[in-house]
């Protein structure tokens, strides 16, 4: 069981719990990794290496084989409906995708409008709820959108509730639940499956309070 691991870790808010819940599982990535600037970082005696990347982006590295394994949000692994193994839910960063919108406001029959930086996870809902919408793609700051009469509703991430408190708005369904996976690529698992058994083995027992 030698064969190093690289393992593709989301730079954000993830970060810093998915950092913890590795450290207690035995991989010590340092204290301040997010402030550097360096991207690939080597902890050799540890055999793993660590690729800091965007939240949006580990699904990719771990598709093409870049990293073996990765951390993403459930939200980023439903959108992107990648080719990679979902191994661990690590219960961190929870949070949920809803739909919203401005108060007392009846969704429009004929194609109502969503924004969202969800389109698939958007369109999947409606489409089961026999709706027909119109996606409006947007990158952030969604909640501006019905606002400003731009759409009639946003699908997206609710944790405390703050923004859409505090922009008026109200929730109108939850979708889905959302917490951080362990993902692999599945040519990894295969090929460096002692490795790979042998993290998720320690990052299940942190989380079933053994480790
Ligand atoms: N309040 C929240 N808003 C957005 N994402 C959240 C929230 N709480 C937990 N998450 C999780 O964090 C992930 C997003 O992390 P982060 O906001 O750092 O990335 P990002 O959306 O790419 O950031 P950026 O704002 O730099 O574009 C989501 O995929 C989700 O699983
Ligand atoms: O329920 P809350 O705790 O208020 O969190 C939800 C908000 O957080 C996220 O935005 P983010 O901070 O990532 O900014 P963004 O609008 O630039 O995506 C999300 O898109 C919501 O706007």
């Amino acid at each position: 069981m030698n064969k190093r691991l690289t393992i593709a870790m989301p730079k954000g808010r993830i970060y810093e719990e998915a950092a913890e819940l590795m450290k207690r599982a035995g991989y010590d990535l340092g204290a301040d990794l997010e402030e550097s600037r360096k991207l690939i970082l080597e902890f050799p005696e540890q055999n793993i290496r660590v690729m800091m990347a965007k939240p949006m982006d580990v699904v990719t590295y771990v598709e093409y084989g870049a990293a073996d394994l990765g951390i993403a949000g459930k939200d980023v692994l439903l959108e992107q409906d990648r080719d990679v193994y979902e191994v661990l839910d690590l219960k961190i960063s929870p949070c949920y995708v809803a739909v919203a919108g401005v108060p007392d406001q009846p969704l429009s029959r004929i194609a109502p409008k969503i924004a969202t930086k969800y389109p698939k996870v958007a369109s999947d809902y409606f489409r089961e709820q026999g709706e027909q919408i119109e996606i409006i793609p947007l990158n952030g700051s969604i909640e501006l959108a019905p606002l400003i009469g731009l759409a009639d509703r946003i699908v997206d991430i609710v944790s405390t509730g703050r923004t859409l408190k505090e922009n008026g708005l109200v929730e109108y369904e939850k979708i889905t639940d959302i917490t951080s996976r362990l993902i692999v690529n599945p040519v990894s698992y295969r090929l460096k499956s002692e490795e790979i058994e042998h993290m998720v083995t320690n990052l299940s027992d942190v989380m079933e309070g053994i480790k």
